[in-house]
């Protein structure tokens, strides 16, 4: 029986270290609520608050390091904290602090959503937060799950998808190089690319699920991943998981109609979507 099945069993812990999003479809909402649907007890240290909704960012206030630093010393004082997710750091400080304070190797996993653009269009991390990354945290990460444009950016280059996987592999780190739809002419499969340092990149495909409610898609996936390696499963497993609940949230909230813009997924509102019944 695993932890989601019976809820009354003590659950690992998992610390997301991550921006607000006052809509609640991305950011610490989405990584807490993806926490508790894959049975897992959920920390945060809050980086940045943002105004924003379905519609778009309207504001973001980064918070001063040495309130992000007393928020992780706090959780990590107490709680056994069994993986550790990094999305929106917001500042060069705060992407430095991480990698002081929470190394990925070798007994806790690191998950690092290197967030730079919100998929409206908003900067969250400026040239400054994308050195860091490259720089001083994706070589202690366990697993780091950009998209393109993010894994361009920090690689500095314009390479296919397959290729830019593996070049961010060889900082150390595995890579799980998102992609949702490609937007050139109807695609009905999502290429995600899974790059173990010194492996062959391999495809994880799944299919493209037609919907605007797709907000916080990137953090419920790197928290999926997050989650499952709090459970134990090894990286490449946790990243067909992450892939899974993804695709069946997407699917879930396919018929939702919240906001004007691109909503929320529901995390843990609806049943599961898989045909099979299984258990995701
Ligand atoms: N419409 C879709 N249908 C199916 N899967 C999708 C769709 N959109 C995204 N995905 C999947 O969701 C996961 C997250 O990918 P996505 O490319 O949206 O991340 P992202 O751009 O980094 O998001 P964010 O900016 O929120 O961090 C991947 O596994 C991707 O394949
Ligand atoms: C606080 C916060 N973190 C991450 C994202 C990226 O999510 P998306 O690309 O879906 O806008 C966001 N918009 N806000």
């Amino acid at each position: 029986m695993t932890a989601r099945q019976d809820p009354f069993r003590t659950p690992p812990v998992a610390l997301t270290v991550a921006g607000t999003d006052s809509g609640g479809a991305a950011g610490v909402a989405a990584d807490l609520t993806t926490f508790a649907a894959l049975g897992v007890h959920g920390a945060c240290a809050v980086t940045a608050v943002t105004a924003q909704s379905t519609v778009g960012v309207h504001s973001v206030h980064v918070l001063p390091p040495a309130e992000v630093r007393a928020q992780v010393t706090a959780v990590l004082d107490d709680l056994p904290v069994a993986a550790v997710k990094a999305g929106m750091l917001g500042s060069p400080e705060a992407v430095r602090l991480v990698a002081e304070s929470l190394p990925g190797r070798p007994g806790r996993p690191l998950v690092v959503d290197p967030v730079l653009v919100a998929t409206s269009g908003a900067v969250l991390g400026d040239a400054g937060v994308a050195a860091a990354y490259t720089r001083v945290l994706l070589p202690l990460a366990t697993v780091v799950t950009p998209n393109l444009d993010e894994a361009r950016t920090l690689l500095g280059r314009d390479l296919p998808r397959r290729d830019a996987a593996a070049g961010l592999a060889e900082l150390g780190c595995t890579v799980v190089l998102t992609g949702g739809p490609d937007g050139a002419g109807p695609s009905t499969t999502c290429v995600d690319w899974l790059a173990e340092p010194g492996c062959v990149p391999v495809p994880l495909e799944h299919p493209v699920v037609d919907t605007t409610h797709d907000h916080g898609t990137g953090c419920t996936h790197s928290a999926a991943l997050a989650a499952r390696l709090a459970h134990g499963d090894l990286v490449a497993d946790a990243a067909r998981a992450a892939s899974d609940f993804t695709t069946d949230r997407l699917r879930a909230g396919s018929g939702w109609r919240l906001g004007r813009g691109r909503g929320p997924l529901p995390h843990v509102h609806t049943r599961s979507t898989d045909p099979s019944g299984g258990e995701l």
